[in-house]
Parts: C-alpha cells; sequence; structure tokens
C-alpha cells in the first residue's frame, strides 16, 4: 500500500476528531439523560413515603382525638397500643394534657409528665412538627420526627430515606407553609424557593430538581453533589472517554487505510493506462422483435496481478487523474483490431463506444473521424454519450454536429437517470436514445419507473429517435418492450459483456441458423 498523504492525514485526524467529539458528546449526554431519571425516581420514592406516613399519622391522629379521651387510664392506653400496632410507620404515640406528655405506648404512663418544646413547625392542616429529634428509646438513638394534633402525638422514624442510597445527590425534605417552606429532614439550604428545574437534557451542572407532593404539604429537592458524583460515576466517566477515544481510534484507522487504498487504486488504474492494461468486453444488442444481434456494445474490464477492478470503480478514478481521452483512444483502438475477425455481418453492424462527456465539450473528440481504423471501419459505429449538463454548449453541439457529417451515429446513453433535458436531445444531432436499465428493471412489479418507458418512446420517436432498451434480463421484459415500440434491447436476456472471439461465435451462429432458414 503507498503511504499516506499529509493532506489525506490531516482529514483522517479531524473527521476522526469529530467522530470522538460527537460520540463523547453523545454519551455524556446519555449520562446526564440517566442522572435526571435516577433523580427523578428517587424524589418520587422519597415522596410517596413521605405521604405514605402523613396520611398514616392523619388517620391515627384524628381516629385517636375523636375517641374523646381525657386522661391516660387503661382504655386510652389500649386504644392508642392498637393504633400503633395497626400503622406500619409509626413507632410510638404519646398523649398529652394540655401541653404535658402524661403516657406513651411504649412507657405507659409517666411517673413525671414531660413538658414540651415549641414546635419547629405547624403546618398547614395544624399540625405541629418536630423534626430531627434526638430521641432515647429502650435505649436506642433516634433521629426522630414528631407530629402532634391536639391530645396526640406520634414518633416517626425518618431513617427509611436514609436507607434509600441518595448518592450523588443531597437531598432535603421540606414543608410548604404559603410562600415560605420549613426543613424537614436532609441537608438544609439543598431547596432553593423559586428555583426553577432544568430539562432531561440540561447540562450537568443544572442538576438541582424538586418535586412536591400533590396529597401532601411537602415537597424533596435534590441536588447532585459534586464529590460524590466523581466518586460513584468516575469510573464511568472513564470508560466512556476511554469508549470514545477507542472509536475514534477506530475511525483513524479504517479512513487512512481507505485513503490509502484509494491512492494505491488509483495508482493502478494509472499504471494500468501507462501499460496499456485494459481490455474490451463486447455486449451484443438485438432487435427486440427478431432477437437477431444487429450490434455491439464494448465494455472496458481492468484486471492486474492484484485482481480484477470494475467499471463503476475505476472509471470515476479516470475522470479524477483527468485521462479520459487517453483511455478512449487506447481502447478504441483495441477494440477496432478486435473487431477485424468479425465479416459477414454488414454495414448497418452497430458498434457503439461510450464516450465522456467532458471530451465532448473540450474537443477532445474532434479527432475521432481523423482515427484511420475509425473512418475506414466497416460498421456502423456509435457513439455513447451520457446525458450531462456539459452537453448544454455550443462547442459539444458542434462536435456532435461534426461527428454526424463524418458519418458516425450519436447515442444518448442512461437515459432517464441524469440531466433529462429533452431540448438537449433536439439539438445533438442522435440518432438512438438507450434507456437506462432501472427503468426496465422492474417492469414486471409495473413500478412508476417503468411506466415512464412508453413516455420516453413517444418523445423519442417523435423526435425520430430509435430506442434501445438497457438491461433486458428475461422474455417478459423483452415481450412488453416490443408492445412499447422499442426497437432495440440489451441485456442478459440476449448476452452478458463477452470476449470477440465469443461475440464472434454467436453471429456466425445466428447467420447459420438464417441460412439454414427456407
Ligand atoms: N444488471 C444488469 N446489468 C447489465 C445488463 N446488461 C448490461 N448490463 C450492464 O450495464 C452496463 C451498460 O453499460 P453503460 O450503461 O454504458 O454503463 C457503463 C459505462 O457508463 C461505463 N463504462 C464501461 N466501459 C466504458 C468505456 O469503455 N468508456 C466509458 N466512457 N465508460 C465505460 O461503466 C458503466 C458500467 O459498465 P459495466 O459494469 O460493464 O455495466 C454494463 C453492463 O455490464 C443486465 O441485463 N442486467
Amino acid at each position: 500500500m503507498p503511504t499516506l498523504r499529509v493532506r489525506d492525514g490531516w482529514v483522517a485526524l479531524i473527521l476522526s476528531l469529530l467522530v470522538t467529539m460527537g460520540l463523547g458528546f453523545v454519551l455524556a449526554y446519555t449520562l446526564v439523560a440517566d442522572i435526571r431519571v435516577n433523580q427523578l425516581r428517587k424524589a418520587e420514592y422519597v415522596l410517596h413515603e413521605v405521604e405514605k406516613r402523613a396520611v398514616d399519622t392523619t388517620t391515627v391522629i384524628k381516629k385517636l382525638n375523636a375517641l374523646g379521651y381525657q386522661l391516660c387510664d387503661q382504655r386510652n392506653l389500649l386504644a392508642m397500643r392498637r393504633a400503633l400496632f395497626q400503622s406500619d410507620h409509626i413507632k410510638d404515640i404519646g398523649f398529652f394534657i394540655e401541653n404535658n406528655l402524661v403516657c406513651t405506648t411504649g412507657m405507659g404512663m409517666l411517673e413525671t409528665p414531660v413538658a414540651e418544646d415549641p414546635p419547629d413547625l405547624i403546618d398547614l392542616n395544624g399540625y405541629s412538627l418536630w423534626v430531627d429529634r434526638p430521641l432515647l428509646m429502650f435505649d436506642m438513638d433516634y433521629q426522630a420526627i414528631m407530629v402532634r394534633k391536639d391530645r396526640y402525638n406520634v414518633v416517626l422514624d425518618p431513617r427509611f430515606i436514609s436507607h434509600t442510597t441518595m448518592a450523588p445527590f443531597s437531598w432535603q425534605l421540606v414543608a410548604r407553609m404559603g410562600d415560605e417552606v420549613e426543613h424537614v429532614f436532609g441537608v438544609r439550604g439543598t431547596f432553593i424557593i423559586g428555583k426553577s428545574v432544568p430539562g432531561l437534557f440540561s447540562r450537568l451542572g443544572d442538576s438541582y430538581y424538586t418535586h412536591c407532593s400533590a396529597v401532601s404539604p411537602y415537597c424533596v429537592a435534590l441536588d447532585l453533589n459534586q464529590l460524590a458524583f466523581a466518586h460513584g460515576y468516575g469510573l464511568v466517566i472513564l470508560l466512556l472517554l476511554l469508549v470514545s477515544f477507542c472509536v475514534g481510534g477506530g475511525c483513524f484507522a479504517i479512513l487512512t487505510y481507505l485513503f490509502r487504498r484509494h491512492r494505491s487504486d488509483k495508482q493502478r488504474i494509472k499504471r494500468g493506462l501507462a501499460e496499456d492494461a485494459f481490455y474490451c468486453l463486447y455486449q451484443p444488442i438485438v432487435d427486440l422483435r427478431t432477437e437477431q444481434v444487429i450490434g455491439c456494445e464494448m465494455l472496458a474490464r481492468f484486471e492486474d496481478n492484484q485482481g480484477p477492478m470494475s467499471p463503476d470503480r475505476f472509471i470515476p478514478f479516470i475522470r479524477e487523474l483527468d485521462r479520459t481521452w487517453l483511455f478512449t483512444r487506447q481502447l478504441i483502438s483495441k477494440a477496432m483490431d478486435d473487431l477485424s475477425i468479425i465479416s459477414g455481418v454488414g454495414v448497418s453492424f452497430r458498434v457503439s463506444f461510450n464516450i465522456f462527456p467532458q471530451d465532448v465539450t473540450n474537443d477532445a473528440i474532434a479527432e475521432l473521424p481523423h482515427i484511420p481504423s475509425l473512418k475506414e471501419s466497416p460498421f456502423d459505429i456509435v457513439f455513447e454519450i451520457t446525458e450531462d449538463e456539459y452537453l448544454d454548449g455550443d462547442s459539444a453541439r458542434r462536435n456532435l454536429a461534426a461527428l454526424h457529417q463524418a458519418g458516425f451515429s450519436i447515442a444518448i446513453d442512461d437515459f432517464g437517470t441524469g440531466y433529462s433535458n429533452l431540448n438537449q436531445l433536439k439539438k445533438l444531432h442522435c440518432q438512438l436514445l438507450k434507456i437506462d436499465r432501472t427503468f426496465v428493471f422492474d417492469m414486471e412489479e409495473g413500478s412508476i419507473k417503468s411506466s415512464l418507458i412508453k413516455h420516453i418512446v413517444a418523445i423519442a420517436h417523435g423526435l425520430g429517435l430509435k430506442v434501445v432498451a438497457e438491461g433486458v434480463e428475461n422474455k417478459m421484459q423483452r415481450d412488453a418492450l416490443v408492445d412499447l415500440d422499442v426497437e432495440y434491447g440489451q441485456g442478459w436476456a440476449f448476452g452478458k459483456p463477452m470476449p470477440i472471439v465469443q461475440l464472434n461465435q454467436l453471429l456466425q451462429t445466428q447467420r447459420n441458423s438464417v441460412e439454414r432458414q427456407p
């Protein structure tokens, strides 16, 4: 393989960097989206758990107050213990006379009533809250939440939140008090009043999230804790970076390989041109009604010690190398040598050559009438030109008129695939129009494209042109084309591109069978 050119190296590098950055960007945003979803789930979980406890607390307190006990007697204590037993979340229930706690489910009747501290907050429904309260119950230290209304209070264990791992977020549970909020649990200052929540795909820095309950006056706020994030996601980020760089590196390797292969193929073609290494195959063209071979198209082939290369690959290189005329000249001269073995076919036997449109415009084809083998050819020589905007100029028209005057025929090739300027057809002195094979391929399915054939034929006939259909692969297509008044056909149904010896044999067989007919 040839060495990489500096310019190609830069292009490969820039493209690979773009891929690396693009992939890094996509992965980073996927990570952000994942964090946001995670954040949302955690906030929803906390609020859901808080709501369950809020419902439990208010139901228990309302029910006990409704019983109307004024003293801490056995009936009251039993009612309190039953309520505690039925609750899933409450740890203890206390009974108050005025502002003194006189009995609890855990300790029974207290020897000395305990005076109550002022609450941390009273919520909109009149419930007093003591948050983050250190409490000693059965020799266990508790960081409890207490809620009281009228004569009863309940003790809640807030560890249900701590049991959920909140990393990499810092969080705070607050109670709404009109326009204000009061801290209930978590990290103070996390909830910021009026701070808007960023969208799912916003920057990583905009990591604040808040969610309020619809059934209780509580809100939870979560914010990304940069340290916890780096700790929890550091490895993931490193991995994503590694993936991006690996893909970028792979991209660089593939691009440099493709550039070098492109250069290598281009060099093969350059060498092939210098060493005259192309050769010709011939594909029969038939009269569609009789299926008799009335001519052939010369198609170029290339093969060197590295193997064959298809025309679809080498034709663009010939254009890129600006050697179109040299290539055409070489192949015409080879073909005319080959064709010298063909005899007995008559002067109407058509031999078609493909011509590059740019050679029509740049006057190169003006040389054709002076090439002796063409001038003295016993065949009807046809030059096929792909319809192209190149052909729209004066010089193209002048050169084609000169070819026509010199006795050559002109065919418009691959009609319908490119420029398709009908005005052009009138001015180009052509006698034949070749319908591109893509129109013929799906005739059986009655595609929109194939339904255009009859219009193309009408236009061609209106201009006095004969029509050749390319890519005829089966009898059904041949019959349909005959019905559409298409005169000639070319395709695998009548013969693939073949060496001259094989074409000669085909013509010989055809002649023999005609001669045998009575
Ligand atoms: N699927 C299918 N394909 C069929 C059938 N019948 C013919 N073909 C293919 O259709 C192409 C017809 O040639 P084109 O339209 O001039 O298209 C040609 C022509 O534009 C260009 N080319 C080939 N040789 C030369 C040449 O000597 N000079 C120039 N300027 N171009 C050439 O390369 C193109 C491709 O050539 P090829 O690969 O030989 O492909 C040929 C031929 O092998 C069929 O029934 N089914």
